[in-house]
C-alpha cells in the first residue's frame, strides 16, 4: 500500500472530522471525548474488532471517558489509504456518542 500522494492528501484529509497531522510524524490523530469510561470503553472494543478484521491497528491511549487516537501504516512508514478509511470507520462508530 502506497503512501498517500500530495494530491490525494489535500482531497482526502481536510475532509475528515476533526483529525489534524501529528507535529513531525506522517500520521493523523484525535480526541475523542465521550460521556463515561464505558461509553469510551465500549467503542474501543468495538473499533478494535473492526481494525483486526480490517488488519489495520490503531496506536491509541484510554483515560477515563477520554481516548487519544494516532493513525499511520507503520508498513509504509506513513498514512495511506487505510488510516483514512480507519478514522471514517472510527467517526462513524463514535456518532452519537462523543460530547462535541
Ligand atoms: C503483518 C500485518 O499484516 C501488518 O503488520 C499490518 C497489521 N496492522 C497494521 N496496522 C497499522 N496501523 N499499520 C500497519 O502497517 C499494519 N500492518
Amino acid at each position: 500500500m502506497p503512501r498517500l500522494t500530495d494530491s490525494e492528501r489535500s482531497e482526502l484529509l481536510p475532509a475528515l472530522d476533526g483529525w489534524a497531522m501529528v507535529e513531525g510524524r506522517d500520521a493523523i490523530t484525535k480526541r475523542f471525548v465521550f460521556d463515561d469510561f464505558n461509553a469510551a470503553f465500549g467503542w474501543m472494543a468495538r473499533v478494535a474488532l473492526a481494525a483486526e478484521a480490517m488488519n489495520h491497528h490503531p496506536e491509541w491511549s484510554n483515560s477515563y471517558n477520554r481516548v487519544d487516537v494516532t493513525l499511520s501504516t507503520h508498513d509504509a512508514k506513513g498514512l495511506t489509504r487505510r488510516d483514512v478509511e480507519l478514522a471514517q470507520r472510527m467517526d462513524q462508530m463514535a456518532a452519537g456518542l462523543v460530547r462535541r
